[in-house]
């Protein structure tokens, strides 16, 4: 059985079919990516998977539990972290942190620990004391991330979670997320641009119109697409068949 089976998956939103009968397992104990331009259905993707929506017809199941009926058991053992995180902008990060900490009732002590050996790995000690409103962009998302590990996950779901950082902070996290997995945890995040991607997934699958266009390693979709170039926008663009290349490249990049 693999941590998380997907099955069938359709998702529609009125006439917009935005996942198209996906069917995919994904191992535990991985960085999982979920690659693929505005509007393939990423978002919607991991929000089923994590249980905040239902599909429109299919399965999904997390170590087990189904997503629809068991949502609230995955909760227990599941990091979200939206596209937006919605952060508390009159809170400090400390009070945030213990907010959520008394939520997933975690005793003082290990909180106390956790959000030290956090803050102290995604150097934001010198912050916690600030609003969250005054802090950087960068600042703010470490403060999600954090937010999203305290009560010691076996799933972390990050949409977009690595765009817009600096590479010093999108080092230290991918550091943390690889620590994470290290440990037999899983993470899944999606992300539109290929480098992100590239750096940080063990297992990538391609989204694209709301197909699994590709699904493995680097090396094994390189190997898909018949292509001896490591660039991975180079084998999107072999799998997906998108000859529309400016069109698909512009989508692609960040902007
Ligand atoms: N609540 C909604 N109501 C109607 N259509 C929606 C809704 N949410 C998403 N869609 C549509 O479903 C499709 C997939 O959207 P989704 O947000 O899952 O894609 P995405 O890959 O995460 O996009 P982005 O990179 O822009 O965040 C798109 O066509 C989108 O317009």
């Amino acid at each position: 059985m693999s941590f998380i089976e997907i099955k069938d998956l359709v998702k529609k939103y009125g006439n917009t079919t935005a996942i198209n009968n996906i069917t995919l397992d994904i191992d535990g104990g991985q960085i999982y990516g979920i690659l693929g331009p505005n509007g393939s259905g990423k978002t919607t993707l991991l929000k089923i998977i994590s249980g905040i929506l239902p599909p429109t017809s299919g399965s999904v199941t997390v170590n087990g539990i189904n997503a629809v009926t068991g949502a609230d058991s995955i909760k227990k053992f599941l990091g979200y972290i939206p596209e937006t995180p919605a952060l508390y902008e009159s809170l400090t990060p400390i009070e945030f942190f213990n907010f959520i900490g008394s939520v997933f009732n975690i005793d003082s002590a290990t909180l106390k620990e956790r959000i030290n050996a956090f803050s102290s790995a995604l150097e934001i000690e010198k912050y916690m004391n600030e609003f969250i409103g005054s802090l950087s962009f960068g600042t703010k998302q470490k403060v999600a991330i954090i937010s999203a590990l305290i009560h010691d996950p076996q799933l972390l779901v990050m949409d977009e979670g690595m765009n817009g950082l600096d590479p010093r902070s999108s080092r230290i996290i991918k550091e943390l997320l690889r620590d994470f997995a290290s440990k037999g945890r899983t993470v899944i995040f999606s992300t539109h641009i290929m480098e992100i991607a590239e750096n940080v997934c063990d297992t990538i699958s391609i989204l694209y119109n709301g197909n699994i266009a590709g699904t493995g390693s680097l090396e094994k979709l390189k190997e898909e697409a018949g292509s001896n170039n490591t660039d991975l926008e180079e084998i999107f663009l072999r799998l997906t068949g998108d000859n529309d290349l400016d069109t698909l490249l512009n989508s692609l990049k960040d902007l």
